[in-house]
């Protein structure tokens, strides 16, 4: 299975950074030259920086039009980096880390998966972005739906992040988005590290291609985990991972089409029963009703760890009502605009031209 996950912004990047750490093969992209320079573990010849004839690498601010033209501009290079990572390997899936709410990421990521969807029509793009946290205002709200609606269109899954949800109170912002990160990158990567493993029962790359090619649908990641020797029910632990809480979005799970679980631990709490009776209440309660299982049986692990990648979601809470805030603000912005140059119009009608008052100068 090989992912390659392409970071844009600064969120994007800080989470593509984070992935890095833990060896995925990944990529920078950002209008801003500092925030490239901040990062820590992707190598300086895998972060590029786009629009700087436009920005002068100081970012967009939050402007996804700057953001979206910056990275027409320099689709070119970009994309030749990516074609310079690939070489002749296949890749399965092409994952784009990015906020929804900001200028760059907003804006570039649905050029730059549009871009991969034609030159790469066999590998998968999932779009993984961090929705804006409420307290941030209209601006943030209306970048992400707009690009939630773009990327539908493109993206085989959203993977979306409710920053909402994973903001614990009292968290300073910095600590929460550090927190947050780790969050995304802990599941995802224990995910991807499981697929094409040997286990007892084995996930393969086009079980989870299959899982994430979900006509631009959401997708959520849960997750749970327990010491083994505090673990008291395998069946329980299995369900928290999809209940509300393992969930990272605010979602109907009940409207999902497809889930993968993998479970990892000691094999003697493995236990099939246990297993199964969860899985079971998983398949019916989906309305795709399919389910795909890994379990990986490991004697050095002391801890029982569990994902779920659910798919095919059309139902979110958290994406409603993003997406009802920024259509009530737009259409009262709108509104407003037209009254506005209804009143203007009224205003001025009436008023002579200079010459209908000042004698004519050619006498
Ligand atoms: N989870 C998470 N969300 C973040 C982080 N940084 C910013 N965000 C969210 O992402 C949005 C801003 O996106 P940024 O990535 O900062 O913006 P950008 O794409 O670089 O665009 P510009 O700054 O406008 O050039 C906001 O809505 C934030 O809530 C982060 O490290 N983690």
């Amino acid at each position: 299975m090989r992912a390659i996950i392409i970071g844009i912004g600064q969120c994007g990047t800080k989470i593509a950074d984070l992935f890095a750490l833990v060896d995925f093969e990944t990529l920078a992209i950002n209008t801003s030259k500092g925030d490239l320079e901040y990062l820590k573990h992707i190598p300086p010849e895998r972060r590029v920086l786009i629009g700087e004839s436009l920005t002068g690498g100081k970012g967009v601010n939050a402007n996804p039009l700057l953001g979206r033209e910056a990275m027409k501009r320099d689709l070119q290079i970009v994309m030749r980096k990516i074609g310079s990572i690939i070489g002749y390997e296949d890749v399965d899936v092409f994952f784009l880390t990015f906020g929804f709410g900001g200028g760059t990421g907003a804006g570039g990521t649905p050029v730059l998966a549009q871009a991969l969807k034609e030159e790469y029509p066999d590998s998968l793009v999932v779009a993984i972005g961090a929705l804006p946290l409420r307290e941030e205002g209209i601006r943030p709200t209306i970048n992400a739906a707009i690009t939630i609606d773009k990327l539908s269109k493109i993206a085989d899954s959203i993977i979306a992040i409710d920053n909402n949800k994973m903001k614990e109170s009292g968290d300073d912002i910095t600590k929460a988005y550090e927190r947050i990160n780790y969050t995304i990158v802990e599941r995802i990567a224990s995910l991807l590290a499981l697929v094409d493993v040997p286990g007892e029962q084995t996930l393969d790359a086009s079980d989870l291609k299959f899982v994430l090619k979900a006509f631009g649908s959401f997708s959520t990641i849960g997750y749970a985990k327990a010491d083994a020797n505090k673990l008291k029910s395998l069946s329980r632990l299995i369900m928290k991972s999809f209940e509300n809480e393992g969930l990272y979005l605010d979602a109907n799970i009940e409207s999902a089409l497809y889930g993968l679980v993998a479970i990892h631990g000691p094999p003697e709490l493995l236990k099939a029963t246990e297993i199964f009776e969860a899985l079971d209440y998983l398949t019916n309660k989906i309305r795709g009703k399919q389910i795909f299982r890994g379990f990986y049986p490991d004697p050095r692990e002391r801890e029982v760890e569990v994902v779920t990648l659910l798919s095919g979601i059309y139902e979110s809470k958290s994406i409603e009502e993003i997406v009802l805030t920024a259509k009530r603000y737009a259409q009262s912005f709108m509104r407003a605009k037209k009254e506005a140059e209804a009143k203007k119009k009224k205003l001025l009608s009436g008023l002579p031209d200079f010459d209908d008052i000042y004698p004519g100068g050619e006498e």
